[in-house]
């Protein structure tokens, strides 16, 4: 048999604006020259100047794309973004346990930059308490972080707490993203990996509205990287970078928190920018 080329998974909501959800990991995914297969969740009606609605697809449904794809297809590595709902979360954790789909980074989205829900309250704890132990990887922003290891941040010392706690939830690796300290002329992030070694990765502030999609964008790459076989680390290190080159060099769709420049990183590679 002729070796599989190699194939990664998005198990996400779609944002019909193309800038989050899944049309981020797509175009990610693809960027990072890896194949994107897709567990779509949930359905937004959505732009870049907010969320007007969504609809959760059955669990029925959301089954029976995992078995297409476990039958036929080679997992190296898969991500989740919008889960909507309880139901949907532990159908996500029953499908995650029943077939194998390589290391899993998991971005606990759950509130759109707009402030629309896009995980329902109830749903947190199940995220927490079933979904973060199957992790490889967390990416948690302020908010999320805030609430999954249940405390306030509001420091750089704070990040590093709320992210020993999400390990001692049992999560391996955990990113706490700094993307939401807006006062802050650095956007940086605390990593935490499973040996204990810590690092930030900082970048400077890019001063724009446009960055709808940028914790999808940074779990895709990551997710990318890890179906290449590359370490934890290193998939992060990439992701980072990848990330900020799409905010750095950003174009303009829209008329509210515009999309990312999902090629940018073609330039960074050339030496370009
Ligand atoms: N204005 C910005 N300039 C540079 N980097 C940013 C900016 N906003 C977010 N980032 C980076 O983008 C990544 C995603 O972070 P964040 O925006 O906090 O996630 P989310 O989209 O989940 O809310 C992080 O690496 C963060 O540091
Ligand atoms: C369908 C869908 N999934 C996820 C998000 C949130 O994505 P994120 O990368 O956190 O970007 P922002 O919403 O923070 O810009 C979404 N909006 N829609």
């Amino acid at each position: 048999m002729d070796e599989q080329f190699t194939q990664a998974l998005s198990i996400a909501g779609s944002d019909s604006g193309g800038g989050a959800g899944m049309q981020a990991d797509l175009k990610t995914i693809q960027e990072r020259h890896v194949f994107a297969t897709t567990v779509l969740v949930a359905i937004t009606a959505q732009n870049t100047l907010g969320v007007d609605d969504f609809v959760a697809l059955s669990p029925k449904i959301i089954d029976e794309q995992f078995a297409a794809i476990a039958n036929d297809l080679q997992i190296r590595a898969c991500k989740t973004g919008m889960l909507a709902d309880v139901t949907r979360v532990e159908t996500v954790v029953k499908n995650l346990k029943k077939y194998n789909m390589g290391p899993l980074t998991v971005d606990p989205v759950m509130i759109a930059k707009g402030g629309a829900p896009l995980l329902s309250e109830d749903a947190v704890a199940v995220v927490r308490d079933e979904l973060l132990p199957l992790a490889t990887v967390a990416t948690p922003n302020l908010p999320e972080a805030e609430k999954l290891a249940d405390m306030k941040i509001q420091t750089e010392d704070d990040m590093i707490v709320a992210a020993k706690r999400l390990q001692q939830i049992g999560v391996k690796n955990v990113m706490v993203k700094g993307g939401h300290f807006v006062s802050d002329d650095q956007s940086s992030d605390f990593v935490l990996l499973e040996d204990g070694k810590s690092f930030w990765l900082s970048a400077p502030r890019v001063d724009t509205v446009r960055t709808h999609g940028t914790g999808d964008t940074l779990s895709a790459c990551i997710t990318a990287e890890l179906a290449k076989g590359h370490t934890v680390e290193d998939a992060i290190r990439t992701g980072k970078k990848f990330v900020d080159a799409t905010i750095r060099d950003g174009i303009i769709v829209g008329h509210g928190h515009g999309p990312l420049n999902h090629w940018a990183y073609r330039k960074v590679e050339n030496d370009e920018i």
